[in-house]
């Protein structure tokens, strides 16, 4: 057995950040929510007024990115950039546009690579994101593909924004993620899509804790002997 990654890929409001930190609470291991640091890219960009398709000046800023992800006890994880809690404008929507934008330049991915493989260590770890099974991790033993229709997902988004008090409607949302599932899985560098390997899993009608013990199972079948 390679060292013990779970790779959860997957297009917006497919749920792999839910079912991550799930694994990865139950197993002990350390979580990687590789898109928060493209969206974090995008929120320094527009701090420093660069423009989202300057690539040497984004590339720049991704491999020198000053952020530190603080895990509260409950009100979530708080992200410091450059000193400033930017938690609001990395996670809204306009935040995964650019996060997008930016993750189509080929030198900005390979500006945060190393940075998200330092991310596996002992005990073990589970990595969310668009290319973890296919190009950061590709020898991880366990990687599954996360899908919903984009009705669902960008249902289950809407839902998730007005908990957070945000004013957003749905038709926006559902236009935002099918034009970020475009631009993710038809872009040249490191595209959308399911590693060979991996485990396909639609959870379209599935609930979360059906989801959680498909990905359990998944594990207990390739990484238990
Ligand atoms: N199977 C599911 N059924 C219903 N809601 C879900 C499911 N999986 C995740 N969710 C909810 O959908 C929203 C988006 O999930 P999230 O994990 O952020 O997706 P992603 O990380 O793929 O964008 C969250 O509010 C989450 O609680
Ligand atoms: N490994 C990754 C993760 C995210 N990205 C890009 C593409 C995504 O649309 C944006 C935002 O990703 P993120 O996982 O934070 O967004 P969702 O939670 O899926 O809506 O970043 C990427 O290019 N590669």
């Amino acid at each position: 057995m390679s060292f013990p990654v779970i790779t959860i890929d997957g297009p917006s409001g497919s749920g792999k950040g839910t079912i991550s930190q799930l694994v990865a609470q139950k197993l002990g291991y350390h979580f990687l929510d590789s898109g928060a640091l493209y969206r974090v890219t995008g929120v320094a960009a527009k701090f420093h007024g660069v423009a989202m398709d300057d690539e040497p000046a984004l590339a720049q800023i991704a491999a020198n990115l000053d952020v530190r992800f603080e895990t509260g006890a409950d009100a979530g994880v708080k992200i410091i950039l450059e000193g400033a809690d930017v938690t609001r404008e990395v996670r809204s929507e306009e935040g995964g546009m650019n996060a997008s934008r930016v993750g189509a330049l080929p030198t900005v991915r390979q500006a945060l690579l190393a940075r998200q493989r330092a991310f596996a260590v002992q005990p073990g770890l589970v990595a969310d994101g668009r290319d973890m099974g296919t190009v950061v991790f590709p020898d991880a033993p366990v990687k599954v593909f996360l899908t919903a229709s984009a009705r669902e997902r960008a249902q289950r988004r809407y839902k998730q924004l007005l908990e957070k008090g945000e004013s957003v409607s749905f038709d926006d949302i559902l236009a935002d993620i099918e034009a970020r599932d475009e631009r993710d899985s038809s872009r040249a560098a490191a595209p959308l899509k399911p590693a060979q390997d991996a485990l396909l899993l639609d959870s379209t009608g599935m609930s979360i804790d059906d989801v959680f013990n498909a990905v359990m199972r998944a594990f207990e079948d390739r990484v238990i002997p």
